[in-house]
């Protein structure tokens, strides 16, 4: 079994931070974990990259192309399309065996996939799936991380419009999953405070905040109770707060994500002899 996470979430968030993060992290748990960019518009990032979707295309070349002619939105999900088009590449660059930066046995592989702000790859479009199912394809075991930058996440109407958003990506990939709030360490201490109130949500104080003075509370005050309600009583979506200047912060959720993905807990599995799942039976 191989070990993936696939970072996603809106743009700017705070994805390819995260990746770098974890991996020096791991690093210096002594653990193996390789970042993959697979933002064909990446400027920047300080991790070393496992392997690089610009070594197969840029968004230039979907821009500047004569015929394509695409904006850098569009240009963008074509080069997804044409990465999922041209998979046999990045099966030889995940499983071909000649990467000098894989080391030790392909069976401990534990990779991060930094992915494009693009949020709607993994709201309706189906590249984000296609993703997914061929990583499974190719042994991976897969855990959606969901970035949202917690800065916007003080107060209800914006916590509103965040868990809906992470509920989308949720509904598509169909796939284990974790919000992440990033870049706390920016918070001031009354704003850390109000977040932790959204760490829990309850449909109560949440209508309590909304309904005073925001126009859209007051009009749709049923609505927003009923979502609020729906999102308590199902605990449907939940919060990890993510302080990249906390080393303690960094390795919770390393160890969340690590039990999602139920990673090193296959020897467990064996010792215990447990009957043989039934088909289709995941847990
Ligand atoms: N202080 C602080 N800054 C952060 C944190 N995470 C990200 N940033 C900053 O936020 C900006 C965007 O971060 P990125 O990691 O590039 O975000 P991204 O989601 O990869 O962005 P796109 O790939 O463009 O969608 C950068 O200036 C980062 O330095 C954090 O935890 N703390
Ligand atoms: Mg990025």
């Amino acid at each position: 079994m191989r070990f993936a996470q696939i970072i996603v979430g809106p743009a700017g968030s705070g994805k390819s931070t995260y990746c770098s993060l974890m991996q020096q992290y791991a690093m210096d748990c002594k653990r193996n974990v390789q970042v993959v960019n697979l933002d064909p518009a990446a400027e920047h990032f300080t991790y070393n990259p496992l392997t690089d979707i610009r070594d197969l295309i840029h968004l230039d070349d979907a821009m500047e192309d004569e015929e394509l002619h695409y904006g850098p939105n569009g240009g963008l999900i074509f080069c997804l399309e044409f990465l999922i088009e041209n998979q046999e590449w990045l099966k030889e660059q995940l499983c071909g065996g000649e990467n000098e930066l894989m080391v030790g046995e392909p069976d401990d592989d534990y990779i991060l996939f930094d992915m494009p702000g693009q949020i709607e790859l993994f709201t309706h479009l189906k590249m984000g799936r296609q993703l997914v199912e061929l990583l499974e394809s190719w042994n991976f075991r897969t855990c959606v991380v969901f970035c949202l930058d917690s800065q916007f996440m003080v107060d209800g109407a914006k916590f509103i419009s965040g868990t809906m958003a992470a509920l989308s990506v949720m509904a598509n990939m169909e796939q284990p999953h974790i919000n992440v709030l990033t870049k706390v360490d920016l918070l001031s201490s009354d704003a850390r405070k109000q977040l932790e109130m959204y760490l829990e949500p309850d449909a109560h104080s949440l209508m309590g905040e909304l309904t005073i003075g925001t126009g859209f509370g007051e009009k749709y005050a049923k609505l927003t109770q009923a979502i609020g309600a729906l999102i308590e009583d199902f605990s449907l979506v939940r919060f990890f707060p993510l302080d990249s200047q906390d080393e303690e912060s960094v390795g919770d959720l390393l160890l969340q994500i690590d039990s999602i993905l139920q990673y090193g807990e296959d020897a467990d599995v064996n010792v215990k002899d447990f009957d043989e799942p039934e088909e289709g039976d995941q847990d």
